[in-house]
């Protein structure tokens, strides 16, 4: 008779106590050396990256930010945001120093033991601000996400001092000052592009009242076809500024049935994309963009994105300003908390979260 091969889980409860409940996550199953995906994290066909549908001939634009007194420089960063809504900036103001540090402090976190990175877990950690988790939202999801993460709220830094993880605490707080002038730097441009010259302070609050940093993990995988990294989404943010290291994976398309457009690493730029908190205040003149992260099959990936978003008290709902004589707002006012709840409420499905508020 043939030699079976063991499986390493006598069954669904245990990979899930161990990868989540034990916090070993994908990185500790990973590092088992697994020759197969286990079926937890096998996805439905219509969620799986086929490359066939990849569009190779276009990119998305790169921005230089050195001059931002030229008018042909802002033109670009609207243009960019309305027509692609996804676009990468070279030459701004974050310090690469400061880039390499939080990815080095990212790598730091994720190699702790998994018993100290499960004292950040959503059972363990000792505020709401902190979250160590595995997949978007397992609870939800029919088929499990190839990622962890650890999901930074920034309230105050007294609060970051004493509770975020010690190994990345400084790193990230760095990284999210460095990037706060490029964000106001964006969303002045933007308010600009539609004639919103004067952000006062309750617009400011709206447009980037909170900050939330996201350090993803996503381990070399077996059967990197077989499953995602993140499956397709749209931010809640106002803005996303995400830095990816040098593996690359991260793919953006406009519209539904168009193909996927890879977003190629670029050493010491910063990916910013439109989330729906800005789709909602534009009242739709700036869109939030449908994105995913595949898999890879020989290098893990890491990456950091900052979303900038209102604060959870707002209620949010287009700028009067923004909405042109006799046009009319297309979403309602919503609660922020209840639509980010909303959308952490459902697994990544490729739907717009942003029907929720549709008129
Ligand atoms: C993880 O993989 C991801 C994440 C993303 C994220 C994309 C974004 O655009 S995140 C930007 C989110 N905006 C904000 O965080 C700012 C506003 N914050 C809030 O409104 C609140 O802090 C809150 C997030 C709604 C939490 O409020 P709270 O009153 O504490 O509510 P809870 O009951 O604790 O949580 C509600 C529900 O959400 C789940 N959840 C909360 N925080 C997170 C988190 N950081 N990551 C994942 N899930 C979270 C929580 O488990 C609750 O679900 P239950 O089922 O337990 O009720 C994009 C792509 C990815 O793959
Ligand atoms: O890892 C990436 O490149 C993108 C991650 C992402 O889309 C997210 O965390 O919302
Ligand atoms: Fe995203």
């Amino acid at each position: 008779m043939a030699p079976t091969v063991a499986e390493p889980f006598s069954d669904s409860s245990a990979l899930i106590d161990f990868v989540i409940n034990q916090g070993n996550g994908v990185k500790g199953l990973s590092e088992m050396g697994l020759k197969a995906l286990p079926k937890q994290y096998i996805q439905p066909l219509e969620e799986r990256m086929c490359m066939t549908n990849v569009q190779t001939h276009d990119s998305i634009p790169i921005i230089d930010m050195s001059n931002l007194d030229n008018l042909e420089v802002t033109k670009s960063i609207c243009e960019s945001a309305s027509k692609w809504d996804f676009f990468q900036i070279v030459n701004h103001d974050v310090p690469v120093e400061v880039l390499e540090n939080v990815k080095d402090a990212t790598y730091k976190f994720f190699r702790l033991p998994a018993e100290v990175k499960n004292k950040y877990s959503k059972e363990h950690s000792s505020s709401n601000n902190m979250r160590f988790g595995m997949s978007f939202t397992p609870q939800a999801e029919k088929a499990l996400e190839w990622k962890d993460y650890l999901s930074l709220f920034f309230v105050f830094e007294e609060e970051a001092f004493a509770l975020w993880p010690s190994v990345c605490r400084e790193q990230v707080l760095d990284y999210m000052k460095k990037s706060e002038v490029v964000i106001k730097q964006l969303l002045k441009v933007l308010m600009n592009g539609l004639n919103l010259h004067e952000i006062d302070e309750t617009k400011e609050l709206l447009l980037m009242g909170s900050m939330r940093t996201n350090l993803n993990y996503y381990p070399k995988c077996p059967n990197p076809e077989l499953t995602v990294g993140v499956g397709q989404h749209f931010d809640v943010s106002t803005l996303t500024i995400l830095l990816q290291d040098e593996i690359g994976g991260l793919f953006v398309r406009r519209n539904e049935g168009d193909n996927w457009i890879h977003v190629p690493p670029i050493k010491g730029s910063l990916v910013i994309n439109v989330g729906d908190a800005l789709q909602i205040i534009s009242n739709g003149k700036y869109r939030s963009v449908e994105h995913r992260v595949v898999a890879n099959g020989s290098k893990n990936r890491i990456s950091v994105p900052i979303f900038v978003n209102p604060r959870p008290i707002d209620m949010i709902g287009s700028f009067p300003e923004l909405i042109e004589n006799g046009e009319k707002p297309i979403y309602k006012q919503v609660l922020y908390s209840d639509y980010v709840k909303h959308f952490f409420r459902k697994a990544h499905d490729g739907k717009k979260t942003v029907a929720f508020v549709e008129l």
